[in-house]
């Protein structure tokens, strides 16, 4: 896939799958629990492409346990029940930055892994394979890869493995992590520059297209012949958590609708910067929304029109930026160090 190609999908009501577990997800700073929220890659981004697109029609499969919090945030994609399991829990620790991680991520409790019987037997435009606590089997992605177009995977879905003793999060080789034989198979592989390092970017990107983020400073995107950074848009970070997540988001809804790569790539872009200044799920600003839906129609429009646009994502980076600042919950106090605040509380 080239990255200036526009794919095909431009037509209303794409059918897109996603698909990965629900979690609870408690943020701890000095000892001190901050925020309870609702967490997993695919509540993020189901947040992202409910709001941003209306060309979207999404299927969202996901297992909780019987003590599942948030059963009114998700009415609209209602997960599978493992009645005999707890839900999956992630305990994130701000104040044990290993590296360049700015979190400790500890998956305290596991709920079910996804089967492919769990999956329906239709068709999809696009795929979505973004587990969070290994929920995802080789043999679920492989159902993925049969029954949808085109499908994007967030790598943490296939490399995390889990300490046996406390849980904490580790990585391992995408060769050595069972999914390796179907990396041909996937449009789209998307990487945090920390996960990057756990594959050889040099030999994926001639099977797929590679996307690194790397927060603040934005992504890189690795087609099969040429590559392009994609500019990040400014924000004040309280909780990275699901940045990661709401850029996937961003990014498919682009390519439903039908931008090129790095146009969608600098929506991916912008609904990561949003998540960044909430903790937990963000609501997005119903303006805010708006405009960028017209944004949207406006570039493609301008893309139709020119064979020369590729290369300009500057206009477009420029015309969402005042889109973003109608989306802004700051308070100044909330901020430590550019990172989560003190506040304390659940924000369910
Ligand atoms: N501090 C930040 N300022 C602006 N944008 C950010 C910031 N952190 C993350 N983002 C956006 O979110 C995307 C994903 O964030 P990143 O931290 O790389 O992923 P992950 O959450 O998977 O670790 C980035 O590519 C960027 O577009
Ligand atoms: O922050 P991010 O990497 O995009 O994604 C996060 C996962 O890494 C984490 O395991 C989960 O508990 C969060 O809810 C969120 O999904």
């Amino acid at each position: 896939m080239t990255l200036t190609h526009s794919p095909s999908h431009q037509t209303p009501n794409r059918r897109v799958l996603i698909v990965g577990n629900y979690c609870h997800d408690v943020l701890i700073q000095n000892n001190t629990i901050i925020a309870e929220t609702l967490g997993g890659a695919a509540s993020f981004i189901s947040n992202v492409l409910d709001s941003s697109s209306t060309s979207i029609s999404s299927d969202l499969i996901s297992k909780v346990g019987h003590d599942f919090k948030y059963h009114r945030h998700v009415t609209h994609h209602r997960p599978l029940l493992s009645p005999d399991k707890d839900t999956t829990l992630f305990e994130a620790y701000f104040d044990l930055k290993i590296g360049h991680s700015d979190r400790v991520l500890k998956r305290v409790a596991a709920c079910d892994p996804i089967l492919p019987s769990d999956i329906p037997d239709s068709r999809f435009d696009f795929g979505m394979a973004v587990g969070v606590g290994g929920e995802i089997l080789p043999e679920t992605l492989e159902k993925m890869v049969e029954i949808c177009d085109v499908v994007a995977v967030d790598i943490q879905a296939l490399i995390r493995v889990f300490d046996p003793v406390d849980g904490e999060v580790k990585l391992v080789d995408l060769r050595e992590s069972g999914f390796y034989h179907l990396m041909g198979r996937v449009g789209f592989l998307k990487a945090s520059s920390d996960e990057a390092l756990f594959m050889d970017v040099e030999e994926m990107r001639r099977l797929c297209c590679v996307v690194v983020t790397s927060g603040e400073k934005g992504c890189r995107i690795y087609g099969k012949d040429d590559e392009v950074v994609v500019a990040p848009f400014v924000a004040k970070q309280v909780d990275p958590t699901g940045a990661g997540d709401s850029f996937l988001g961003g990014l498919v809804a682009g390519l439903v609708e039908g931008l090129d790569v790095p146009d969608a790539a600098l929506l991916g872009n912008f609904f990561g910067s949003i998540t960044v200044e909430h903790i937990g799920q963000p609501k997005f600003d119903s303006m805010m929304l708006q405009r960028v839906k017209e944004e949207v129609q406006r570039r493609k429009k301008q893309c139709n029109l020119s064979s020369s646009h590729n290369n300009d994502h500057n206009e477009f980076h420029a015309r969402l930026s005042p889109a973003r600042f109608q989306d802004s919950p700051l308070q100044p106090e909330l901020l430590v160090n550019g990172h989560i605040s003190d506040m304390i509380g659940s924000c369910d």
